[in-house]
């Protein structure tokens, strides 16, 4: 499923036009038709339905949608929210058809009789605006959206809530807090941005017959889906052994924070590891045993708890490393966390302090010739690119790519909507997952399934995707019966592993 912004979907329709041949009123009735179709199984036959018309082509969608539901004998009522002249082009066509069929349309474009329709109303059709809002709302539309907003009704809305941008990166006034948004072809950026995706309510796609190949020469975004998980996830062969599923060293923990490195370990090995190596300070490496007995580890020379500076270390014996988690923010743990990138030869997975330690040495990416993964929050790719933290969490998709492509590392940037990004700025974003992850210790549960992920055989992307999918799966799991958001911690995800991968086996 791709993701699009405002002009991608602008181009789609181009194409589609253009190159396909199909008439633009052929696709507003394809919309109405498939959203209603979509929006029957939320009616009852005696709902008041009151339709919110403006004056793009989302009005005309309601225009569609309005005698589509007529013609099924539905008690539906059009205001038009926008002088009659300004109902133009497709939209003005589908207008005509909608009183041809016996329709009627009340004009009110000031907003002054938006409150005595809303009381009528069981039901609203959101059609006021789509992908083609612009700028700060012009009366009457703020008050017309709140109206909407605290009105008794169940809202709809066609494929955006009203009000909400398309794109990333944009300010809005408000915008309608629809229950459902039926979504035109494709999920808007916007769907999936903290700050917009909670308007959107429940959602799903509408196919209105736009050229499916095409998607994939407009946008490089797509949504992670279950479905790719089935698809690309490696069976465990029934004739393999330990050093088939790689060797994994994880580089990090100190006498203070003890627990993140343990957690990685076990994760990792919970998420098919054939091995794994622990290097760490001499004095933590029982408490890790007494959560890993499978672990071997690796002491390194230490200080007060601390790791010291760079390490005789091979790390040609390995399939890929981790680093970083619970290790210490001392220069020496910043050496060595410098020195293991320049010498690593297999993938590297950079997490919580090793973040903190390249924030300031990112040009050594450059020239690894090995896959650097970086999994920072917010908050750390804050450190790393010195962008506010409130602009990444706006425009966290412009600035993964740019990061990315500038450093060639894939870069999974963590939050609600985990976004997977590739050297040349292919996204994948993955859904799974909910608030109990909003904890310490889920990312280092998470850096344990991704080192075990990049030594399966599969494309590097593909584990990454599915190794943010599974960590969110398991999680999503475990709130359904045994846990909640509140008590959910993240020892409890790596036990949840088991059922994420018994429905993938
Ligand atoms: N292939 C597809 O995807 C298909 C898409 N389709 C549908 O088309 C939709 C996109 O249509 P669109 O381009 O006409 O934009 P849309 O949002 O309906 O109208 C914008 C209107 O709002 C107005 N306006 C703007 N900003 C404003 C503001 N701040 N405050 C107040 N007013 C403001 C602006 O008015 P103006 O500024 O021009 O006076 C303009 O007239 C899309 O979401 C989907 O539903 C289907 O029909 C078929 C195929
Ligand atoms: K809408």
């Amino acid at each position: 499923m791709h993701i699009v912004t405002a002009n991608e979907m602008y181009e789609m329709d181009r194409v589609a036009m253009e190159k396909g041949g199909i008439d633009g009123r052929i696709l507003m009735e394809n919309a109405g038709r498939s959203i209603t179709e979509s929006m029957i199984p939320l009616l009852a036959k005696n709902s008041r339905i009151l339709i919110l018309v403006g004056a793009g082509n989302n009005g005309g969608d309601g225009f569609v949608i309005g005698r589509t539901l007529c013609n099924q004998r539905f008690h539906v009522t059009v205001l038009q929210l926008v002088p009659d002249e300004k109902i133009r082009g497709d939209a003005a066509y589908h207008k005509q058809l909608y009183i041809n069929f016996g329709g009627k349309v009340h004009v009110d474009d000031q907003g002054k009789e938006i409150a005595a329709f809303l009381k009528e109303a069981t039901v609203v059709i959101d059609a006021i605006f789509g992908i083609g809002i612009k700028g700060k709302l012009r009366p009457p539309f703020h008050q017309i959206i709140e109206a909407v907003n605290q009105s008794n009704t169940v809202k709809l809305s066609v494929d955006i809530p009203s009000g909400i941008p398309a794109d990333e990166g944009v300010s809005f006034d408000t915008g309608v807090w629809a229950d459902y948004t039926f979504v035109i072809e494709a999920p808007k950026m916007s769907a999936f941005l903290q700050h917009t995706a909670k308007y959107y309510g429940k959602w799903e796609v509408v196919k209105i017959g736009l050229p499916l190949a095409s998607f994939d020469q407009v946008t490089a975004r797509k949504v992670w889906t279950e479905e790719q998980v089935h698809f690309t996830l490696p069976k465990r062969d029934d004739y393999s052994h330990k050093g088939t599923h790689g060797k994994g060293l994880i580089v990090g923990g100190s006498r203070e924070m003890p627990g993140s490195i343990a957690m990685t370990a076990l994760s990792s090995l919970r998420s098919g590891a054939g091995l794994v190596s622990v290097g760490t300070v001499n004095e933590v490496i029982p408490s890790i045993v007494s959560h890993c007995a499978e672990a071997t580890f690796i002491p390194l020379d230490s200080e007060k708890g601390v790791i010291t500076g760079s390490q005789c270390l091979d790390y040609s014996v390995y399939n890929a490393i981790a680093i970083g988690m619970g290790m210490g923010r001392s220069e020496d743990t910043a050496e060595l966390t410098r020195q293991l990138i320049k010498e690593a030869n297999c993938p590297v997975i950079v997490d919580a302090d090793g973040l903190y330690h390249i924030s300031d040495d990112l040009e050594l990416l450059k020239q690894r010739e090995f896959p650097s993964i970086l999994t920072p929050h917010p908050g750390e790719m804050s450190r790393l690119t010195g962008i506010p933290v409130k602009e990444i969490i706006s425009k966290p998709f412009r600035i993964a790519e740019e990061f990315s492509k500038t450093y060639q590392v894939h870069l999974i940037l963590k939050g609600p909507f985990t976004i997977v990004t590739d050297p040349k700025g292919k996204q994948w974003v993955n859904t799974s997952g909910n608030a109990g992850l909003a904890k310490g210790g889920s990312g280092d549960v998470l850096s344990g399934i991704l080192l075990s992920m990049v030594m399966q055989p599969q494309l590097l992307v593909e584990a990454l995707a599915n190794g943010c999918y599974i960590h969110g799966k398991a999680a999503d799991n475990l709130i359904v019966n045994k846990h909640s958001k509140q008590d959910l911690l993240a020892t409890d995800v790596i036990q949840g592993l088991a059922s994420v991968f018994r429905t993938f086996s």
